[in-house]
This record gives C-alpha cells, sequence and structure tokens, in this order.
C-alpha cells in the first residue's frame, strides 16, 4: 500500500487527476478496449473532477472510451434532485467531458427492485471486464462508498442503512436537517471494489485524520472498512497534511521519504 501525502485538498485534487491522466494514457484505451474507471462522489473528490475537465479541456485526456461505475447512491431521492448522486456526477463532471452517457454507470436508488438493480451492476461490471481503477472517498468513520462500520468485507453491491454518523456528516447536504437526510442507500461492496485491479483513495481533513489511522496503523477490521485496503495489492492512499495528523510520526516521515518515488506514478509511461 503506498500512501501520498500532500500539502492541502487542492493540490490532492491535483495529484488525483494526474494520476488518472496517467492511468488512462499508459492503458492507450480505443474502440473495443475500454478503460474501467470507478468515480466517487462526495466533497473530497471536487477538486479532481476539475482538474480532469481541465485536462480534458486541454487535449491530455479523452473519456470516448471509458466507462465508469459509481460507488453509491441514495434511495428514494429523484434523479435530479441536486443531493442525488446522479446530479452531482452529471453536473460536476460529466457533462464536461467528452463520456458517452450509455458508459456512465450509476445505481439507480428508484428502481422498483432495488435488490435486482444492484445485481444488474455487478453483472455490467463483470461484462466489462471488471474495474481498472477504483478511486474513492471515506467518511469520518472510515466508511468507503456507503460500507458502514461493521460491512462484511467481502461484500457485493446492495442496499444498505446507513449508521447515523454518515446521517450527521451527510445532513450539511440536506440545509443542516438530518431528517432530510435519505435512511438508505445502495453502494457497491467492500469485496467489489476489493475486486478492482488498482484503488485510489483520496482522504483530506483532520476530521478523517482518525480513520486515516486507523486504516493505515491498525489491522484489517470490519468497524473501519477503509482498512480491508491493507490486503489489495495496488492500493493508494492519497491524503492531505491534515489527514494524518492521528499518524505516528515515524509513519509520515517514512511516507514522506518515498514521495520521489511516488511522484514517479505520475510520469506517463507507453502502453504495454
Ligand atoms: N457515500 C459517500 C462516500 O462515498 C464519500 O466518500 C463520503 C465522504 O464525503 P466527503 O468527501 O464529502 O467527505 O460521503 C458519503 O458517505
Amino acid at each position: 500500500m503506498r500512501l501520498i501525502i500532500l500539502e492541502d485538498a487542492d493540490v490532492v485534487g491535483q495529484w488525483a487527476a494526474r494520476f488518472v491522466v496517467q492511468r488512462v494514457a499508459q492503458f492507450a484505451p480505443g474502440p473495443g478496449r475500454p478503460f474501467v474507471l470507478g468515480l466517487p462522489t462526495g466533497g473530497t473528490p471536487l477538486g479532481m473532477y476539475r482538474n480532469l475537465i481541465k485536462y480534458y479541456k486541454e487535449g491530455s485526456i479523452s473519456f470516448k472510451h471509458v466507462i465508469t461505475f459509481n460507488m453509491d447512491e441514495y434511495v428514494g431521492l429523484p434523479r435530479d434532485h441536486p443531493e442525488s448522486y446522479h446530479y452531482y456526477m452529471w453536473n460536476e463532471f460529466f457533462k464536461h467531458v467528452d463520456i458517452e452517457p450509455g458508459n456512465a454507470h450509476i445505481l439507480d436508488g428508484n428502481a422498483p427492485d432495488l435488490g435486482a438493480e444492484c445485481n444488474r451492476f455487478e453483472a455490467l461490471i463483470q461484462q466489462a471486464g471488471g474495474v481498472h481503477l477504483f478511486i474513492g472517498g471515506i467518511g469520518p468513520d472510515g466508511h468507503i462508498a456507503f460500507n458502514e462500520p461493521g460491512s462484511s468485507l467481502v461484500s457485493r453491491t446492495r442496499i444498505k442503512s446507513l449508521a447515523y454518523d454518515t446521517l450527521e456528516a451527510n445532513k450539511r447536504f440536506f440545509d443542516n436537517d438530518i431528517s432530510k437526510v435519505p435512511r438508505q442507500a445502495l453502494t457497491v461492496g467492500v469485496g467489489t471494489v476489493l475486486d478492482a485491479k488498482e484503488v485510489m483513495i483520496l482522504i483530506t481533513g483532520s476530521h478523517k485524520a482518525l480513520a486515516l489511522a486507523k486504516a493505515i496503523e491498525e489491522g484489517v477490521n470490519h468497524m473501519w472498512t477503509v482498512s480491508a485496503f491493507q490486503q489489495h495489492a495496488q492500493a493508494l492512499f492519497v491524503c492531505d497534511e491534515a489527514a494524518t495528523l492521528e499518524l505516528r510520526v515515524k509513519t509520515v516521515k517514512y511516507f514522506k521519504s518515498l514521495m520521489t518515488e511516488h511522484n514517479k506514478l505520475l510520469e506517463i509511461k507507453p502502453s504495454q
């Protein structure tokens, strides 16, 4: 596992976007050979999306042959509700780039049969040949997607009831009124994300510091579901200084000493 420690949230957004550009360029997608990307929502990845839009406009990346799968969606929130993840993804990212609308997959939290919708989503990921790079964010309680504390670490896409901490954390998007936050969501499972060839998790802010420490310095534990990525062969955590506040000085120094190596990840190498 790699931990990339950067100055602040802005630099995290820049670094993450450059990493995506690098990975897509290296893969060199084309007709019949799509790059498959897993995507998060939330405040944390906004900087990455803005930088990706900038790179697209400069001609450094195209999403023409990219297929995306989003991590999660609220249950029962209309698709055009400003806090639905459909709305977020189209507004913050998809409408600004050249992705084919049919290639952007987001779980339907209004499907008549939610279980069938989750199974359909898993099947679509399989049909696409699996995810090359899954990008995720976490909640302050260490959840990845909506895999709340106690979630199975081999879970697949399913319906989840949200933990109180998550309702609290997300009420800021719903007029600060916890009663307006949907109580359930559809989410990819921890196992779904673990199946990706590579995983990049973005963590910024001191309110995520405990979760980062649990994820990195303690054992794999279903109460901090992001800790499952200790067992992933190619996992990358990208964080800002504020998120390192609960880490040991020794841990921070070790990973910082590797920055020259880590920055080589941004160098574009020809596809193999
Ligand atoms: N389901 C989403 C997660 O996928 C996201 O990672 C998290 C963090 O959001 P933020 O980046 O706004 O802190 O929020 C929600 O709980």
